[in-house]
C-alpha cells in the first residue's frame, strides 16, 4: 500500500505502549508514544485471527486506504499501520476527550448549542468526504471522538466506500438504528445516506436515543424506519425539529443537502457562520 511506501516501516518496537483507551469490536486502542519524537498516538491493535473469522480483511483494508488519505480538523488521522505474525496495528491521532457516545451516555442528552456545533462540524466533514467521493455510512455516537477543544472528529471508516459500490450483504449487521430506508430495503445507496444518519445524531444528541429504536425487536425498528415514524418530543425546539425533519425524509434526493445544512436556522442560531465549531 502506499501508506508504507511513503511512510518509514514501522513497528512495535518504535512505540512505548500506554494504557487501554477502549475496546471494540476486533481489538483494543491504547494510548502509545513513538519513542524517537516522542509524539504521542492512539494505538489500534487488531486481531487476525478475528478479522479472518468474520471476513473483514477487506473492508480493514478499504479503511486504511480511505482514512490514510484524508486530513481535515474533524477526521481522525491514520498516520500509518503495520503488522506482525497475529496482529494489525493502526496508528492513529490520539483524540484527547475520548468517545463521544460516553459523553452523551453521561450528560444523556446535549444542549441544543452543544448539538448545533456538533452537527456543523459533522457537516463540514461530510462536505470534505463527499468532495473526495466517499461515504461513511456508519455514522453514529459510537463512531465519534472528541479533541482537545471538545471538537467532534469522525473516528471509525470501517464502513465508509468509495461512491458506486452497493454492498449490502455486509453492510446489515449491527444495529439498524442509524440506517436509511435505502440500505435497510438493500437499494441502491448514495452519499445521501450520510444525511439521513445525520438526521439520527442530532435527535439521539438531542432525545438521548435514535427515534425508531425499538430495544425489544429488529422487526419493529425496521418498520419504523421504512415508515419514516418520526416523533421528535416537544423539549425539541422548532428550529431543531425543522431541520431534522428535512434530513429523516423517505427519499434520498429530498433531503436537505449539506450545504443547506450549514444556513440552517437551527445551526445558524448557534454557531455564526465561518466561525471555528469546538464546542469548548
Ligand atoms: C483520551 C481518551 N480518554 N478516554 C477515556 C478515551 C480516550 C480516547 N479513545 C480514543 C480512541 C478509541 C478508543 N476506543 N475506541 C473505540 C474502538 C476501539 C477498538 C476498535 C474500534 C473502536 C476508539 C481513538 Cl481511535 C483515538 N483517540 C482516543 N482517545
Amino acid at each position: 500500500y502506499r501508506l508504507s511506501q511513503e511512510r518509514k516501516q514501522w513497528s512495535l518496537c518504535d512505540f512505548e505502549i500506554g494504557r487501554a483507551l477502549g475496546k471494540g469490536n476486533f481489538g483494543q486502542v491504547y494510548l502509545a508514544r513513538e519513542k524517537q519524537s516522542g509524539f504521542v498516538v492512539a494505538l489500534k491493535v487488531l486481531y487476525k485471527a478475528e478479522l479472518a473469522k468474520s471476513k473483514v480483511e477487506r473492508q480493514l483494508r478499504r479503511e486504511v486506504e480511505i482514512q490514510g488519505n484524508l486530513r481535515h480538523p474533524n477526521i481522525l488521522r491514520l498516520y500509518g499501520y503495520f503488522h506482525d505474525e497475529s496482529r494489525v496495528f493502526l496508528i492513529l491521532e490520539l483524540a484527547a476527550n475520548g468517545e463521544l457516545y460516553k459523553e452523551l451516555q453521561a450528560q444523556g442528552q446535549f444542549t441544543e448549542d452543544v448539538a448545533a456545533r456538533y452537527i456543523a462540524q459533522m457537516t463540514n466533514a461530510l462536505l470534505y468526504l463527499h468532495s473526495k467521493r466517499v461515504i461513511h455510512r456508519d455514522i453514529k455516537p459510537e463512531n465519534l471522538l472528541l479533541g482537545l477543544k471538545g471538537e467532534l472528529k469522525i473516528g471509525d471508516f470501517g464502513w465508509s466506500v468509495r461512491t458506486g459500490v452497493t454492498d449490502r450483504r455486509s453492510t446489515l449487521c449491527g444495529t439498524l438504528d442509524y440506517l436509511p430506508p435505502e440500505i435497510v430495503e438493500g437499494r441502491r445507496h448514495t452519499e445521501k445516506v450520510d444525511l439521513w444518519s445525520l438526521g439520527i445524531l442530532l435527535y439521539e444528541m438531542l432525545c438521548g436515543k435514535p427515534p425508531f429504536e425499538d430495544e425489544n425487536s429488529y422487526e419493529t425498528t425496521y418498520r419504523r424506519i421504512i415508515s419514516v415514524d418520526l416523533r421528535i418530543p416537544n423539549h425539541v425546539s422548532r428550529e431543531a425539529s425543522d431541520l431534522i425533519r428535512k434530513l429523516l425524509v423517505y427519499k434520498s434526493g429530498e433531503r436537505l443537502p449539506l450545504r443547506r445544512i450549514i444556513q440552517h436556522p437551527f445551526i445558524t442560531k448557534y454557531v455564526p457562520q465561518g466561525r471555528r465549531t469546538s464546542s469548548r
